[in-house]
């Protein structure tokens, strides 16, 4: 073929490509489109040669044409000389929108001047309702999976904590879960954001109450070189590396007053500034935070900011303790047996009906986590066969008056009880009052600071 007759045929080339093909010129006015194009978008020929660009609303095009700027867009600008892509959405002629990948070269004469811009268009509308549909079937198999998301439970609360998750994913408004210690509130925060749109992102955690107050705010928001001793390069923080995901804020009621001020900010600007920097870096983060402290208690005792309060308990998440839906107790222990079953080569055939009866009687300060670690000790303990009341923890078989101790006899707080009768049990050993309350070593301290109980007292 000459170049002649490629210059005759051009046309015809053109119009054989399944992309959309659109020429600019450097002053945003559309020059030629091919039929792909028309067919995507719905528009005539003479409906889009001659007008600007802007025609097709392109969200892409929005963020990058800036009033200040000589050229058209950010494209034409000669530090932008290379092929650009991007995914995004352009509004066809009847008003819908059509999710596309652009390419975009710009082209220049052999003086370098500008000639305009050539893009290329990948209709991506059926990739976009495949993976549509593929996101909502593996939301129905993890329904279905156990539970809902891996939570059981069915009773009238958690099934208004299910349906408030659902909700919550949906929304990109801060959500804060509120529960005792072992209710849950971790699996609520990962079931949000595997459920929510920047789900294919990062889910990063912090956990505000194993920080110290001077090592907080670098790990959050990240540091410059030099902004303090030991800074010996810039680092980013976890809400830079949560960008397009979730950030999971646990123990919130713990952050140190000063932190409490930096992350209003990030919530109202939705940037974070470095320790050591001023410059503010956009991201994009859903905020997930939880607690196991009354966070109202503590904005009334100064100890927790009213404003972050507020910008932050947008969507609240209640987790009922498990002594308030002994109904789920049956299912739960059902669920925890069969992946215990799983993991161990011991054929446990189920619980007795004393060991039901005592579960449904006993007050569960540790909530989901104490009767996961009581059923993991008896499947250390039993053989085979049922689960009996030999086999369970002490604090379960602590017997008063022939029966488990019961509920009412753990109030006003079973919570600071419980931390006693363990550590009088572990003789003093705060590892193994863990173990007892089935919690970690950090919560036993944090519990003993809490409720004011020293290792004297309990012990003497
Ligand atoms: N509804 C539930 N169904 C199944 N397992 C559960 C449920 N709730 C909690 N668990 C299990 O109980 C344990 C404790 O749960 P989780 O860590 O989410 O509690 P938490 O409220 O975040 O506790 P903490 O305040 O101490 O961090 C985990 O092993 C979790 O898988």
């Amino acid at each position: 073929m000459t170049d002649d007759q490629l210059t005759k045929y051009w046309p015809l080339i053109v119009d054989t490509m399944s992309e959309g093909l659109v020429l600019i010129r450097p002053d945003g006015v559309i020059r030629m489109v091919n039929q792909a194009l028309l067919n995507m978008t719905g528009y005539e020929k003479e409906d889009l040669v001659g007008r600007s660009c802007q025609v097709f609303n392109c969200d892409a095009c929005t963020r990058v044409r800036t009033p200040a700027s000589r050229n058209w867009c950010l494209l034409f600008d000669r530090a932008h000389n290379k092929m650009e892509s991007t995914r995004c959405d352009i509004q066809c002629k009847d008003g819908s929108w059509l999710p596309i990948w652009k390419k975009a070269a710009v082209l220049r004469d052999e003086n370098g001047i500008v000639l305009g811009s050539v893009e290329t268009l990948t209709d991506l509308s059926q990739l976009t309702a495949q993976e549509r549909k593929i996101r909502e079937l593996s939301r129905q198999i993890n329904r279905n999976k156990k539970g809902f998301q891996g939570m059981v439970g069915e009773s009238a609360a958690m099934r208004r904590v299910f349906n408030l998750v659902e909700k919550a994913a949906a929304s990109s408004a801060p959500v804060l879960i509120q529960g005792e210690s072992g209710t849950g509130k971790d699996l609520v925060a990962h079931s949000i954001h595997a459920l929510s749109d920047n789900q294919k992102g990062p889910f990063v955690q912090v956990n505000c109450a194993a920080l110290s107050e001077s090592l907080f705010e670098s790990e959050i928001f990240g540091h410059v070189k030099g902004a303090f001793t030991g800074a010996y390069r810039h680092r980013p923080g976890r809400f830079e590396a949560a960008h397009g995901g979730s950030i999971f804020l646990d123990e919130l009621g713990d952050m140190p007053l000063t932190t409490q001020v930096k992350l209003l900010r990030v919530l109202e600007t939705k940037t974070v500034e470095r320790v050591g920097d001023h410059h503010g870096i956009l991201v994009d983060v859903r905020i997930i935070a939880a607690t196991n402290r009354d966070l109202a208690a503590l904005v009334a005792e100064n100890r927790f900011r009213e404003d972050l309060f507020f910008r932050i308990n947008v969507i609240p998440i209640h987790l009922p303790p498990l002594r308030d839906r002994l109904e789920d107790i049956p299912l739960l222990a059902g669920a925890i047996m069969e992946d215990l079953a799983g993991s161990t080569q011991k054929n446990i055939t189920g619980i007795s009906p004393e060991v039901l009866r005592c579960f449904m009687s006993y007050s569960w300060p540790g909530n989901v986590r104490e009767l996961k670690s009581a059923l993991e000790f008896a499947f250390v303990v039993a053989e085979s066969g049922q689960i009996t009341m030999e086999h369970l923890p002490n604090q379960l078989v602590n017997i008063k008056d022939g029966l488990p101790r019961k509920r009412a006899g753990l109030k006003p707080n079973p919570e600071k009880e419980a931390l006693i009768e363990a550590l009088r049990q572990a003789q003093g050993n705060k590892s193994q009052a863990a173990r007892i309350l089935g919690v970690s070593r950090a919560t036993v301290f944090n519990r003993m600071r809490k409720y004011d109980v020293s290792l004297e007292k309990v012990i003497n």
